[in-house]
């Protein structure tokens, strides 16, 4: 790869001399893939007692495992159970530094595809709740697909900018993720594409919308609460100088020391992640709390996190399917929006007036007088929780002919059954006389 000039002149302006010629051959050095087990499934532990990858841990991330390139995990019928994602590696450092805690109300506001709304659902573990947002209409769709496949409950799906999030929810989070959308030089080993639509022009207006996105969300944050800042890119502009106006502006916020890893340049709240003295991409994060506090805060903090009744009664269509399908049941704050069931976060969220994609598991279709169980319900269960299962071994040949959506030979009890690969869900099938009927959505089909 022959790296423009320009661009390359402000490496070395950052670098010592030595660090700089480590910097250029680590362009030279192999691509490195990564994992993270989706703990929201299965623990690590019995993943790894499972896994058919040779698997090495990254240092930052307690979930988070390199693959060898030789390897295709994505093929493999355990990524379609949704119990990993594919994620580069210092891409797991911002949510490893903010830390979720269960029960945390969170905003990850530049969400998708989604790998980091991933990782704060496995630390939530379907407590608190998480709003995740992206501003383009066209990423939200691979965005809701990754957090049914991963079997989270407990997000709301938004696909707003800044300036109405902020409008709407005020002093409303316990933690806020900002994955800033960068000029993502650090991406240029892993993707050609950024390398090519860079320029001085693109830094510069990504540093402004940058501190854009920063200046308004500060209002959506709790007194106490804490956000993370990251970026994908170098450039002093996009990182260190957007951090500082910010907090030059918003003079109640503090940094928080970032927690040490070997090679991370650390300073104060603010880390670089450099590919030539880490095993992963370039990153940037800088971590801040807001501490400022007012007696009227207190108030609205108390009417933000109401929790929802959780004796709402589900439909009654909804309740007979439990009684022919489930052996449990599920009691919780159920919604019908445009005939689709939902079963909502246990934390009260007003979306009036927000453009949602999703809220919370959504459990299935009423149709007519049916009630049509969702891919989204089935990658939220265990297998214990469904009367009838069929288990396919993940190296049957089965068990992909079902994932490319085509008709298969299975014995079972005939009716609705939950198909397992290994035990761990990847859909729903119709038994009838040993043949069973695919029920696996098509825009979800194994390539
Ligand atoms: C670096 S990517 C996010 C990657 C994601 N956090 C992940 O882990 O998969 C930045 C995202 O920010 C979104 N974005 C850009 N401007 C935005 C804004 N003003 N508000 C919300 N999202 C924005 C982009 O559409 C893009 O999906």
């Amino acid at each position: 790869m022959k790296l423009k000039e320009e661009f390359l002149e402000k490496i070395r302006k950052q670098l010592s001399k030595e660090e700089y010629s480590k910097f250029l051959e680590s362009y030279k050095d192999e691509k490195i893939s990564s994992l993270r087990v989706n703990t929201l499934k299965i623990s690590v532990e019995e993943f790894l007692k499972i896994s058919p990858f040779k698997l090495k841990k990254i240092p930052w991330s307690e979930d988070g495992f390199y693959f060898e390139n030789s390897e295709r995990p994505s093929k493999h019928p355990y990524y379609h159970a949704g119990l990993f994602y594919i994620q580069e590696a210092s891409a797991m450092s911002p949510v490893n530094e903010l830390t979720p805690k269960k029960g945390d109300i969170v905003l990850d506001l530049c969400a998708a595809p989604g790998g980091k709304t991933l990782q704060i659902a496995s630390k939530l573990q379907n407590t608190g709740v998480i709003i995740t947002n992206d501003i383009s209409t066209g990423r939200i769709k691979p965005l809701v697909k990754n957090i049914e496949l991963a079997g989270i409950k407990n997000a709301y799906v938004i696909n707003e900018n800044q300036y109405k999030i902020t409008d709407k929810y005020k002093k409303k989070f316990d933690k806020i993720l900002i994955d800033a959308p960068c000029s993502g030089e650090g991406m240029f080993r892993k993707d050609e594409s950024m390398y090519k639509n860079w320029s001085t022009d693109e830094v510069e207006k990504y540093s402004k919308l940058q501190s854009e996105i920063m200046d308004v969300i500060d209002e959506s944050l709790k007194e106490g609460g804490e956000l993370v800042y990251s970026t994908c890119t170098f450039s002093i502009e996009e990182n260190e100088n957007t951090i500082n106006i910010f907090m030059k502006k918003h003079g109640d916020y503090n940094f928080i020391d970032i927690k040490q890893y070997e090679g991370f340049v650390i300073s104060g709240g603010i880390s670089r992640l450099w590919p030539h003295k880490i095993k992963g991409e370039g990153h940037f994060l800088a971590h801040v709390r807001k501490t400022s506090f007012h007696e009227h805060d207190i108030k609205e903090i108390e009417k933000n996190t109401n929790q929802l009744n959780l004796d709402n009664k589900p439909p009654e269509i909804f309740e007979k399917f439990m009684e022919n399908n489930l052996n449990t049941k599920f009691v919780g704050t159920f919604e019908i929006i445009n005939d689709r069931l939902y079963m909502l976060p246990k934390i009260k969220i007003d979306t009036s007036g927000i453009r949602v994609a999703r809220s919370g598991w959504l459990l299935g279709d009423i149709k007519k007088k049916r009630f049509v169980p969702s891919q989204a319900f089935a990658m939220g269960l265990r297998k214990e929780d469904v009367k009838r299962t069929i288990n396919l071994p993940s190296e049957s040949v089965e068990v992909i002919k079902y994932l490319k959506c085509e008709t298969i030979k299975a014995s079972g009890e005939d009716g609705l059954n939950l198909i397992l690969v290994d035990g761990y869900p990847i859909g729903w099938g119709k038994i009838n006389k040993n043949t069973l009927k695919n029920m696996y959505p098509a825009s979800w089909r194994m390539q």
